[in-house]
């Protein structure tokens, strides 16, 4: 209830933000931690230093702008990309996953997965310009888009890594990854919780484009012109076509989905796992 309000709050709070600006003459529009630019082809930045991990209301905001951004005719296509240096995005927040109670997790995974849903059968072209490490959610971002660049340095990688924390991809995200790189790859990189350099994602398919990394944002609009080419209602429908009966999987089952996480991620030995992965990541930094 009190999220809802939130959300409500959000919004309104978020288009004034976004009239203001316009005014100014600046087509962009703002909350925290989402800027979204919709002079020329429109960019949606993620901004929740210090990774950009998708805290409730990271999730939030990023699904609000997107509502107005479909409700927007004008616009039809969105970069997606980060202002945080090196990171695309570290994915969900362990920390919304880790000591709260069944609630929060509930209300948690609904967010979750209404953003999916909005990204996976958005009607707007989506390109990833993919600008540094994208573990688990933040693949999981650029899989809903309909075309990946990715930023050509070692440091960078990409894919579902759950097994690797000790948690299960959702069948959902399995199901969208089986779509984009095969079954054989998914059921192997799911199993070993790869994480691909750009040079073997895009080898595998799980990105479509490698360039340099100062050429990310120029290759990813070059892209969006040639996607924008295509008359709109073929493209939606086709999009459409090729999505629905994946997004349909998860909208019949979200409220057994919802359950399932929760008994999931509450259990002991799941929070363990958690806990250590936590802890791994602080040590990391000595
Ligand atoms: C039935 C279904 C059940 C479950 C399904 C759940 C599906 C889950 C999907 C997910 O997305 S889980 C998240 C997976 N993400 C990761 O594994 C990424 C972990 N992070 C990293 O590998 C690195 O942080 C990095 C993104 C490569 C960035 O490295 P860098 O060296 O630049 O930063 P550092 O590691 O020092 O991190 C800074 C700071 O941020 C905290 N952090 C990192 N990632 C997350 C995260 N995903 N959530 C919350 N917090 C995160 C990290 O602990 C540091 O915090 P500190 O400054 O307080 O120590």
């Amino acid at each position: 209830m009190a999220l809802a309000a939130a959300r409500r709050l959000l919004l309104h709070a978020g288009s004034r933000l976004g009239r203001r600006e316009a005014v100014d003459g600046a087509r962009r529009f703002a909350n925290k931690r989402v800027l979204v630019e919709t002079e020329g082809p429109a960019v949606m930045k993620l901004r929740n230093p210090p990774v950009n991990s998708l805290s409730l209301e990271c999730l939030t905001e990023f699904t609000i702008s997107l509502e107005k951004l479909e409700n927007d005719k004008s616009i039809r296509g969105v970069i997606l990309t980060s202002e945080c240096p090196g990171i695309f995005s570290a994915g969900l927040d362990l920390l919304e996953m880790y000591g709260r109670n069944p609630a929060h997790y509930a209300e948690y995974w609904k967010n979750v997965q209404e953003l999916w849903l909005r990204l996976y059968t958005s009607n707007m072209i989506l390109v990833s310009a993919i600008n540094g490490a994208s573990p688990a959610g933040g693949c999981l971002l650029a899989l809903c888009c309909d075309y990946r660049v990715m930023a050509d340095n070692p440091k960078y990688t990409i894919g579902l890594n759950e097994s690797l924390l000790g948690i299960v991809a959702p069948f959902w995200f399995k199901d969208m990854y089986v779509n984009t790189i095969g079954h054989r790859e998914a059921e192997r990189a799911l199993q070993l919780g790869t994480l691909f350099s750009p040079a073997e994602a895009l080898k595998v398919g799980v990105v479509d484009e490698v360039v340099p990394e100062d050429q990310v944002h120029s290759k990813a609009r070059s892209v969006m012109t040639k996607w924008l080419a295509i008359p709109d209602h073929s493209r939606q429908l086709t999009k459409n076509m090729m999505r629905k009966a994946t997004a349909d999987n998860l909208i019949k089952q979200r409220e057994a989905d919802i359950q399932n996480f929760t008994s999931f991620i509450s259990k002991d030995s799941i929070q363990k796992s958690l806990h250590m992965y936590l802890e791994k990541l602080k040590q990391k930094k000595g």
